[in-house]
């Protein structure tokens, strides 16, 4: 099964990059780190409207590659240039052709807060994640346990950064909940086969309290999808294939702003 596939890469990678640097270095580093400046990414979520998550993309598992020309910095320049609410940085090498680095440029060139796409397994993963410059971790309820999503998202609280809980089913909503989740993520696409279905964050959107914001995630494509979206109650949207397929990745975003306000 694929993320099980993928979890076991991201393993054997964090035991490379710990024999590289140690959790005590890498503490360090982060200890010395000057206080960041971005937009605080709840506090935006928690304004009225739907507010717009743009994914940097290479290449995914379900699409293999989805471009070849890939100015990652200037692609994200344009998403902020344009808007975007919060950039999301793929940096699973293996399976998405992203990179550490990708994330650390990213969100040194940009305002917006940047999300580290990640299939976060350990806590080292969360020091690397600020080390490198991300707002916002990704926690992913199906593969790690009740404790770790609780402590996990408190680490990266307690360095400054924001957790979005993506669930996929209904038991993963409730897990998210009763962890504490301050932002819930909802995902179309069941990463255990990778069918994409819209309707899934439509169906589980009213399990989440007043309160605490809801991103709808995955196969997003259309000014109409936004419009939906929008209309039952999401926060935000993540959008990465459409973005990064689109020969005008500015105007999409401010179309899709637009869509988000009718
Ligand atoms: O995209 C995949 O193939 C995939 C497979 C297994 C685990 C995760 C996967 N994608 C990560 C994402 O969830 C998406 O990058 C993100 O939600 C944006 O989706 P899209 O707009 O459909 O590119």
């Amino acid at each position: 099964m694929i993320l099980d596939d993928l979890v076991a890469a991201t393993q054997r990678r964090l035991k490379k990059h710990e024999a590289q640097k140690s959790l005590t270095e890498l503490k360090n580093e982060v200890a010395h780190m000057p206080a960041g400046l971005k937009p605080d990414f709840l506090a935006v979520l928690n304004e009225p409207g739907l507010h717009v998550i743009s994914e940097v993309k290479k290449a995914s598992p379900s699409k293999g590659t989805i471009v070849t020309d890939f100015p990652y910095l200037q692609i994200a320049i344009s998403y902020d240039e344009a808007g975007a609410d919060a950039i999301s940085v793929l940096t699973e090498p293996d399976y998405f052709n992203g990179h550490l680095n990708y994330l650390k440029e990213i969100s040194q060139a940009v305002s917006a807060p940047t999300l580290r796409k990640d299939f976060t397994i350990d806590p080292y993963m969360i020091y690397e994640a600020k080390a490198n410059g991300a707002s916002i971790i990704l926690l992913i309820v199906a593969i790690v346990d009740d404790q770790q999503l609780r402590s996990y998202r408190e680490l990266a609280e307690s360095l400054g950064m924001q957790a979005i809980v993506e669930a996929y089913t209904a038991d993963e909503v409730t897990r998210a909940l009763n962890s504490g989740a301050k932002i819930i993520g909802i995902n179309n696409r069941n990463l255990k086969d990778f069918k994409v279905d819209f309707q899934n964050s439509l169906k589980l959107r009213a399990m989440v309290p007043e309160g605490i914001p809801v991103i709808a995630e995955s196969g997003i494509k259309t000014q109409a999808d936004v419009e939906v979206l929008a209309d039952a109650g999401f926060n935000g949207i993540l959008m990465g294939e459409t973005l990064m397929r689109s020969d005008d990745k500015e105007a999409l975003i401010k179309e899709f702003k637009q869509a988000a306000v009718k």
